[in-house]
């Protein structure tokens, strides 16, 4: 397989982009250059490694152009494809193309604004945090006081030919066990605030992204993977708001001490200090190659888990296609390689560290042994006590746990790093819509009338394919539209279309005359109500699920909930369950039926008493008592409002004020079903002709 790209851009702006996007690829890639790029004129087959995925990489054509404003020509790929960038136009780009975006951090750089984008998350904790870092100063002094004081009593003890040696080594003691003390109660206060504030940072972070999230317009859902959502929700916030907090107070612990510790070996003995610290600088670099690779290395690792998790999240909450498909052999072991990947990522950690960790505990034990050595021939020429010594050897200890400290401290804040990019893409990404902003109409203004004006329109992630072609189609306020159609004409994309979960490419969907992309779509969706095909209801009680359908739920009164009931002929159904109207159903409701999951969304529906109701009627059989009891709920929640049905029952169509015959992009038909069967060589004719052989022979009406 092999793919085209094309690039039109300066030549510079070509190389910049080239180098940012990473471009790898198992197969060769022809690159054709439109303006400029000598760099690539000469190499019209290009051998890359990894990034687009041979198995995805179909046929991408690529029109770019340089500027504030990407201009996306000539794009065509039958298959999403891997685009790894960090400029915001080519992000911008790859989204457009309905491409997935991954930010490519290059291991190691971390730019000012990520640091101050980290600075800003702990900025509400500013004060717990400073709290922190008094008793961390209090708990550090301490402890780089206690090899001085140590060294004392060992002098004290080994001039013990003194009367009062006793009482000057129990005072000793004494003070010191005070200072022991404070410095115990100040640690235990450092690491109290800094959790606290740790779990404080990962709770404001988790909210905001949450809500990022659910500010997203749809097409973004359908190219984002919920298990990549999910796992920044959960494991990237924790390791930021870690990196922020432990992290960043064992840091600073390290620094003091290690600072201190240097100091005081100086103080003891400047000759050994200046000996020992010969060995810090290639040490620091090594920590610094380790932190850069660390980084690198838990993007890949959480990436590959982000996958695997998006795979079990979608196979366990379908598990019964899974079982009814008897794929759960081949599902383990899909999941099985993806963790396998895990784990070799893992593994290629795991060994760094241990070549890491292994040189510095070698360096550690040469350095005492050398201080031990050096030291000892200083004593011997009565240069150095034993206190001194002994001193000296605590401080060069400390200092080696500091430098350790600062090493995991840097590849911690490596980490940070990478899981902050990763949720700031997500919490700064602009949704196309906003969700609170526009026009909100008075209740007297809202009729109801709706209108698709010359609306064509193709999905975001598929944008060769229309789906309608200047489409117009007037329901009254207040009347009955039945839609209908083949498979894949676009019912639903009209429905979609009215909720505005996406906006056409061209033309303009109107309620009462107003444009809906001037109304505040938060208002425009609390005043239509949408009953579908299947249902979705939430795993909490049936009475919840009910009450979710009003505006502000809390207000909703049990009353409320059992009239909606009972409108809906759910009422009976529901009494007859142990526990009533707290049932709980599972979740999607997978504890109910299909007719019973349509009864609770009618009466979710009729509690919302929206103005403008859409429905998308069952094709699923329901059995006669079932589909009666749906049907006449239905019916009721029909009353007074304008209604647009995607219908696939006689009744309803032969019930409908029009119908609307969807075919070829646009409206082919639209008029009573009387008047639509007068034309005999209609298209609805022939559907409905269809439909009767398809009831008396199905075989038959197939091979038509
Ligand atoms: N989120 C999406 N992204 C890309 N393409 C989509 C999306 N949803 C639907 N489509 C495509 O749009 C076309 C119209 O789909 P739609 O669901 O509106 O048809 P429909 O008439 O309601 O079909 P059915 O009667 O089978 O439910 C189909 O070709 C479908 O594959």
């Amino acid at each position: 397989m092999s793919g085209v790209i094309m690039l039109q851009m300066s030549r510079f702006a070509t190389r910049k982009l080239l180098q940012q996007w990473n471009i790898n690829c198992k197969n060769p890639v022809r690159l054709y250059q439109l303006s400029g790029l000598t760099l690539m004129r000469s190499q019209r087959k290009l051998v890359c490694k990894n990034v687009f995925e041979a198995s995805l990489f179909t046929h991408v054509r690529l029109g770019v152009t340089s500027g504030p404003r990407c201009v996306w020509t000539n794009f065509r790929a039958s298959t999403p494809f891997t685009f790894y960038s960090t400029s915001t136009h080519s992000r911008q780009a790859a989204e457009h193309a309905g491409s997935e975006v991954k930010t490519n951090d290059k291991p190691g750089q971390v730019s000012t604004n990520d640091f101050k984008k980290l600075l800003q998350l702990a900025h509400p904790e500013r004060w717990r945090l400073s709290a922190a870092v008094s008793f961390l100063v209090v708990s550090s002094a301490v402890t780089m006081s206690a090899p001085f004081f140590l060294g004392k009593v060992i002098d004290t003890v080994y001039s013990n030919s003194s009367e009062e040696f006793t009482s000057s080594l129990t005072s000793l003691c004494i003070m010191l066990a005070g200072v022991f003390l404070c410095g115990g109660a100040a640690n235990a206060a450092r690491v109290y605030l800094i959790q606290v504030s740790g779990q404080q940072i990962v709770r404001n972070l988790r909210e905001s992204l949450f809500s990022s999230i659910l500010r997203q317009e749809v097409g973004f859902f359908d190219k984002t993977r919920t298990g990549e959502l999910i796992n920044r929700l959960s494991s990237d916030t924790a390791i930021v708001g870690s990196a922020l907090t432990d992290n960043v107070s064992d840091g600073l612990r390290s620094i003091a001490q290690a600072g201190a510790g240097v100091s005081m070996m100086f103080y003891v003995s400047p000759s050994l200090a200046t000996f020992v610290l010969m060995i810090v600088p290639p040490m620091a670099g090594l920590a610094v190659i380790y932190g850069r690779y660390v980084r690198s290395i838990s993007k890949q690792t959480q990436d590959a888990l982000a996958q695997a998790m998006q795979l079990a999240e979608e196979r366990i909450s379908n598990l019964r296609t899974v079982r009814a498909f008897g794929k759960e052999l081949t599902e383990v072991q899909t999941y099985a390689e993806k963790v396998d990947y895990v784990l070799r990522l893992a593994k290629k950690e795991a060994l760094f560290t241990a070549g890491f960790f292994g040189v510095t505990g070698l360096s550690g034990n040469m350095i005492i042994l050398s201080v031990l050595y050096k030291g000892g021939l200083l004593m011997g020429s009565e240069h150095m006590t034993v206190g001194e010594l002994s001193s000296f050897l605590m401080y060069a200890f400390w200092v080696g746990i500091s430098i350790a400290g600062l090493s995991s401290f840097y590849s911690e804040l490596m980490k940070g790093f990478g899981a902050g990019t990763r949720l700031w893409e997500l919490m700064e990404r602009k949704p196309e819509f906003p969700l609170n902003e526009g026009v909100v109409l008075r209740p007297e203004q809202l009729k109801g009338a709706l209108e698709f004006h010359n609306v064509s329109f193709a999905y975001p992630t598929r944008k060769d394919v229309l789906i309608f072609q200047n489409l117009s189609l007037t329901v009254p306020a207040g009347s009955v539209m039945a839609v209908v159609g083949s498979s894949g004409s676009g019912k639903s994309t009209l429905v979609s279309l009215l909720l505005r979960l996406y906006d056409p490419d061209s033309g303009m969907v109107t309620i009462d005359g107003h444009d809906i992309r001037n109304l505040n779509a938060y208002w425009l969706r609390s005043r239509i109500g949408t009953v579908s095909q299947e249902p979705v209801l939430f795993s909490c009680s049936i009475a919840e699920n009910i009450a979710y359908g009003a505006s502000d739920p809390s207000q909703v009164t049990t009353q409320d909930i059992l009239r909606a009931a009972q409108i809906a002929n759910a009422h009976d159904f529901i009494n007859g369950f142990p526990k009533g109207f707290d049932t709980v159903v599972g979740e999607k409701g997978v504890l109910l039926s299909g007719g019973q999951k349509q009864r609770i969304a009618i009466a979710r529906a009729l509690l919302k008493n929206p103005k403008i109701l859409l429905l998308d009627e069952a094709t699923s059989a329901l059995d006669t008592e079932n589909e009666f009891l749906v049907q006449e709920a239905l019916e009721r929640l029909m009353q007074d409002r304008t209604v647009l049905v995607i219908a696939h029952r006689l009744s309803t169509i032969q019930n409908a004020d029009a119908v609307a015959v969807l075919d070829q992009q646009h409206v082919v038909e639209c008029g009573s079903h009387a008047q639509l069967l007068t034309n005999q060589d209609g298209l609805f004719r022939k559907l409905m002709e269809r439909q009767a052989l398809l009831h008396a022979d199905p075989k038959l009406a197939l091979a038509k």
